[in-house]
């Protein structure tokens, strides 16, 4: 299905909103007014750029109040149309949205509200134009499809016909069922966008909170195979008012969008009409997703590795292998394998996760689905005698390595660009690295979940609001099914400091006291857990004796979950933006602590403050 975007959905001057949405391969777009308004270009050079950026111009909108009025503002209203087709003309848009009205002198009359657009298509036949009636969720009367369906099929004019709008739809809750009722070629127009739940004021909520498809939680994708069931032949277009995106670069942006309508293709599927006519409508040939399997590595950039590597031993971690043509070495402890790099340059921000290695049944297979879900593959600096290993950029600029499951036991693929220069602990206290957490830049929040999942294949969790002393940190974890692979992604709260842009590595143990102990007593400080902390998790849970005396003398924070699972977890002192965290799990515990998450985050700005006034 041809595909187009609402102007309104991405940032930047109309001509760069257009460059986007082209470069993101966009058929159309839907001009919205107030972009047009703002721009230097008359409409015919807006016509004659979209023309040359290969883009169809498939809707103007919106046209709003302008039903079910009286007498002499609706002459006004006809007036403003006639001024609007005639732009439309030039600009050369044959279809129009006209918005339920919100007009406080709009009145509650069908029959009215139909005569009225029966006049306004009357009038836009003229000018070949057609009207596409859109049902505002807040509309003052009318707030439903299936109430725009009903005055449209009254009103019985040929260029007047009705928008889906998938916010709409499902913010109010309506059934998208009824969508079959409708005649496809009376469906002028489709516009989707999902958004987050949980509900709040509709028009706040379209107005700032929209998101691209399987960034939210509506079903978009069964409102989708409703519309298709009727025939409809229009666009599948993207309508999203969201803040984050309004701010953040058009062109990354424009392609999460396309990533969005590839995906929620894919799982629309092939719709059979339920109409006279039979051609199903088949989604986009994409590759599969193939899932990770495991983490291969994680690898740190450093320009000093001695505090890290300090850490790393300080763990238990030994070096095992050293890359043959780059200085980047191999730690390892249990199936945790660690890449130390000091060649890459870094940046200002220091010591930082650059790249992980994913374990993949089909290496080959995964970096075919990335390319064909517009994340291509990364040309890679790599020795001829180099393993072939493919790799692509996450939206934060992460590298995900596609690596042949197994690679750590069978040095074969990337283990096999490392020579061996020790053994790693015969006794691992950790046994492997347990989740990362990724901080993600302000604005690629909602584009990193759409791309672990829809490009990994990854199951993502909701988003979970964690208060950071300065302000608030949301996290959405994504993951296998069998927990093997966990990412949390984070976004930060201001004020942009290291603790916001801080990664970490958490790595799993069976005994996390004795692991913090060994930590402790090899000179690598834990994090400093207040005592008010353990005052509360004495009132909250009864623990055997000295337990928590225990927690208290080494910085290990506890939580309990609902099926009375417990994670035990504690941290060590950051360096440069990435801190390491071990951690428990016991009785089926899948969380990752967020209760604990603010207390975590105090305790590092405390430490940051205290090492800023030199006493840390
Ligand atoms: O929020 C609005 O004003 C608005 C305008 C046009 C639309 O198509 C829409 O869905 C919402
Ligand atoms: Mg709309």
């Amino acid at each position: 299905m041809r595909t187009s975007i609402a102007t309104v959905s991405l940032s930047g001057t109309l001509t760069e909103k257009l460059t986007a949405a082209a470069r993101a391969g966009f058929d159309g777009v839907e001009i919205f007014e107030n972009d047009l308004l703002a721009s230097p270009l008359a409409p015919r050079e807006i016509r004659a750029r979209c023309a040359d950026l290969g883009l169809t111009v498939d809707l103007y909108q919106p046209m709003r109040d302008v039903e079910a009025v009286p007498a002499e503002l609706f002459a006004r209203n006809l007036r403003r149309a006639r001024h609007k087709f005639t732009l439309m003309r030039e600009l050369g848009a044959d279809t129009v949205l006209v918005c339920s009205s919100v007009d406080p002198e709009a009145v509650d009359d069908d029959a009215l509200a139909a005569a009225h657009l029966y006049e306004l298509a009357d009038l836009a036949q003229d000018f070949g134009v057609r009207v596409a009636y859109e049902a505002l969720a807040w509309g003052r009367h009318v707030s439903t499809y299936d109430h725009a369906w009903r005055i449209v099929e009254a009103a019985g004019h040929p260029a007047l016909g009705t928008c889906l709008d998938s916010f709409h739809i499902l913010s109010r809750g309506s059934d998208p069922q009824g969508i079959e009722d409708i005649p496809g070629e009376k469906i002028f127009f489709l516009q989707l966008a999902d958004a987050p739940l949980p509900a709040m004021d509709v028009l706040q909520w379209s107005r700032h909170h929209r998101c691209f498809p399987g960034q939210g939680g509506f079903d978009v994708a069964g409102l989708v195979r409703h519309v298709l069931r009727t025939g409809y032949a229009g666009p599948l277009s993207l309508e999203v008012f969201n803040d984050v995106f309004r701010q953040a670069e058009a062109a990354p942006t424009a392609v999460d969008a396309r990533r969005s309508l590839l995906a929620l293709q894919e799982e629309v599927g092939a719709v059979r009409e339920t109409g006279p006519s039979a051609a199903p409508t088949a989604a986009p040939a994409v590759p599969a997703p193939v899932v990770p399997t495991g983490f291969a590595f994680a690898e740190l950039v450093t320009a000093d590795s001695e505090p890290l590597t300090g850490l790393l031993a300080a763990l238990g971690f030994a070096r095992t292998a050293r890359h043959r043509g780059k200085p980047v070495d191999l730690w390892q402890q249990g199936e945790a394998r660690i890449l130390v790099n000091t060649g890459t340059a870094v940046r200002r921000d220091g010591t930082r996760i650059a790249a992980v290695g994913l374990e993949s049944p089909d290496p080959a297979g995964a970096a075919d689905r990335a390319e064909a879900l517009l994340a291509p593959v990364l040309p890679r600096r790599r020795a001829p005698e180099d393993a072939p290993l493919d790799a692509v950029a996450a939206p934060d600029g992460t590298e995900l390595f596609f690596c042949d499951a197994g690679n750590g036991a069978r040095h074969t693929g990337w283990r096999a660009d490392f020579e061996d220069v020790g053994r790693p602990p015969a006794a691992p206290g950790v046994r492997r690295i347990d989740h990362l957490a990724l901080t993600q830049p302000w604005h690629h929040f909602d584009e990193a979940a759409l791309f672990h999942r829809s490009v990994l294949g990854l199951d993502a969790e909701d988003s979970v609001d964690v208060a950071d002393p300065y302000g608030l940190q949301r996290s959405r974890a994504v993951s296998n099914p069998d927990g093997t692979v966990r990412i949390v992604l984070t976004v930060g709260a201001a004020p942009a400091d290291d603790t916001v842009h801080a990664q970490h590595i958490a790595f799993a143990t069976d005994d996390v006291v004795a692991a913090a102990r060994r930590l402790r007593d090899a000179g690598a400080p834990l994090l400093p857990i207040p005592a008010n902390y353990y005052d509360d998790l004495a009132a909250r849970h009864e623990f055997a004796d000295g337990e928590l005396e225990t927690y208290r003398e080494l910085g290990i924070l506890y939580d309990r979950d609902e099926a009375g699972g417990s994670l035990r977890h504690c941290y060590t002192r950051t360096v440069g933006r990435v801190f390491l965290e071990l951690l428990q799990r016991d009785g089926g515990h899948r969380g990752y602590g967020a209760r604990n998450a603010p207390v975590r985050l105090a305790a590092q700005h405390a430490v940051r403050a205290a090492r800023a006034l030199g006493d840390g």
